[in-house]
């Protein structure tokens, strides 16, 4: 499980950084050849992911010397395999200078892996990671549960805009939005002045992940009854119907869909 987990966390980046050039075409991801996007060869195998590995990852790692220097900016903090951290590092130092400082914006139902994917990708980018969430919660002084339960979700939601508008005066910044922050226009307008990143996840995966770690901090899925799962995945279906449209704002799109985990 955790060389899944790990897996998807790289992927997701580099799936990330591969939609970024259709977006941004002055992105030099654009630029390489396709056939250039099979030159990374993996030796190890971790199963059914090893495929996979090799359609996602894009990056010439023949060079020797741009090997030594990836891997020796390494930072560590995360816990992927030598080659996608290797993989992330050179990527991230070419699309850098296109980023131009502007914040990303990970947009998501809850679960899809804002927080986990954002401080990652903060880390390889050299930002700051933010978590819109612990923002409100600093705000207010209550966690998310309790500002729910003593002011109602529409109070959150004040919280939650002002702190995006905050946000989006700054630079450098990856941030991790509450998985309802894009039900108000007023959220996209700021969080569009930097790049906004949808991160994509089957629903029924999102229910195994929050039905494995509870739904203390999702106030929103404390409604239902019945088993962990069947719970969190009625909610998330209800929500999704409400608000799945508003994600396919985002700039980009990460989907993983399709995949196991
Ligand atoms: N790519 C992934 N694959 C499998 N599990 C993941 C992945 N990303 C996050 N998780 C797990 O899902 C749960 C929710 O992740 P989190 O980053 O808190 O989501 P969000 O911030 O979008 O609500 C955590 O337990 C985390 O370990
Ligand atoms: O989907 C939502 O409306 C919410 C998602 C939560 O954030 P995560 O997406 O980080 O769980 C949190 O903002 C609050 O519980 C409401």
């Amino acid at each position: 499980m955790a060389a899944n987990v790990t897996h998807m966390i790289a992927t997701s980046k580099l799936d990330l950084i591969e939609s970024a050039s259709t977006h941004f075409p002055s992105l030099p991801c654009c630029r390489v050849p396709r056939k250039e996007k099979w030159a990374l060869r993996f030796t190890s195998s971790h199963g059914p992911w090893k495929k996979e590995r090799h359609r996602l990852v894009s990056v010439e790692t023949s060079d020797p010397y741009m090997r030594r220097r990836a891997s020796t900016s390494v930072t560590g903090i995360y816990y992927g395999s030598v080659e996608d951290n290797l993989a992330l590092q050179i990527k991230t130092q070419e699309i850098l200078p296109y980023i131009e400082g502007l914040c990303i914006y990970l947009v998501g139902m809850m679960g899809a892996g804002k927080t986990t994917v954002g401080r990652v990708l903060s880390d390889v980018l050299g930002y700051s990671f933010c978590d819109s969430d612990k923002l409100v919660e600093q705000a207010v002084g209550a966690s998310v549960a309790e500002i729910f339960e003593m002011y109602g979700e529409e109070h959150f939601r004040d919280k939650e805009s002002e702190e995006l508008e905050n946000l989006s005066m700054m630079k450098r910044l990856v941030v991790s939005t509450g998985g309802g922050a894009v039900v108000r226009p007023i959220n996209w307008i700021n969080m569009q002045k930097g790049i906004t990143v949808w991160i994509d996840v089957p629903l029924e995966a999102l229910a195994r992940r929050i039905a494995a770690v509870g739904t203390d901090s999702r106030p929103l899925l404390h409604h239902e009854s019945g088993d962990a799962y069947t719970k969190a995945l009625l909610r998330l279906n209800c929500l999704w119907k409400e608000r799945g449209h508003a994600y396919a704002n985002a700039h980009i799109r990460v989907s993983l869909g399709g995949k196991c985990f």
